[in-house]
């Protein structure tokens, strides 16, 4: 596959930029795999929610029901109605940047979203120097970067843009103590700047940023 058509698809299914501005509602969603229930009448609505936190056990569908909101895999029944703008932190970004360096990911974003380059400039200097992300990383390939830095390059492509929801699989796992802070602060401001979290997550509750509604699987 060309890193052309690479880097499109990325962008369809990961960073999904609608206009309109409404709450994602989800009513009554269900998945099966194979004849598997994996989750049945799942129903939520982020109006009211700043975060709002997807727990369960492990195998227990947290990242599939992400996917199913993000419109990547249909639901087995059930609507969803969301005109939100939505970043995406996958859980794993191993399959799908291949080829990439940060550099080219967090340019090839600015083109797409049309941000404006002063902003976007100043957006990610202030993001790498909270994620003290060096100027050595963002030339490597993401493949070739270590797990938490990975994650670290995820959560700023995330933030580049001026996401009304953000929906993120994991956002904590493999982040330093000083990131771990430096994230949840970033994610209340956000909040209190009215943006909504879906955040699926095992750290214990204490450590996250105040949770409006827990979704159980
Ligand atoms: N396309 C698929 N084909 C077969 N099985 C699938 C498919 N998609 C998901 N599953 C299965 O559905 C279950 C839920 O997977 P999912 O990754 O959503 O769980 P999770 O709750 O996020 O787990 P964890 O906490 O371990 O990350 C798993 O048993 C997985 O193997």
């Amino acid at each position: 596959m060309g890193i052309l058509k690479k880097i499109i698809d990325i962008t369809i299914n990961y960073f999904n930029y609608n206009i309109k501005g409404e709450k994602m509602k989800v009513e009554n969603i269900s998945y099966r795999v194979n004849s598997r229930i994996l989750f049945d009448h799942i129903s939520f609505d982020t109006s009211n929610s700043g975060l709002t936190l997807i727990t369960g056990k492990n195998g227990a569908g947290k990242s599939t029901l992400l996917k199913v909101l993000l419109g990547i895999v249909q639901p087995y029944s059930g609507s969803l109605i969301s005109d939100e703008k939505v970043s995406y932190v996958p859980d794993s970004s191993d399959n799908y940047f291949i080829g990439l360096s940060p550099n080219l990911l967090f340019e090839f974003l600015q083109k797409q979203f049309f941000i404006e380059t002063n902003l976007f400039e100043e957006r990610l200097r202030e993001l790498r120097e909270q994620f003290y992300l060096n100027e050595k990383l963002m030339t490597q390939t993401i493949q070739s970067l270590s797990l938490g830095e990975k994650k670290k390059v995820m959560l700023i492509a995330a933030f580049l843009l001026d996401s009304d929801l953000y929906v993120m699989d994991e956002p904590l796992s493999g982040l330093d103590q000083v990131s771990v802070e430096n994230l949840i602060h970033l994610i209340e401001q956000k909040i209190n700047l009215g943006k909504h979290f879906i955040i699926v997550s095992h750290e214990r509750q204490e450590i996250l940023p105040t949770v409006d509604q827990i979704i159980s699987l």
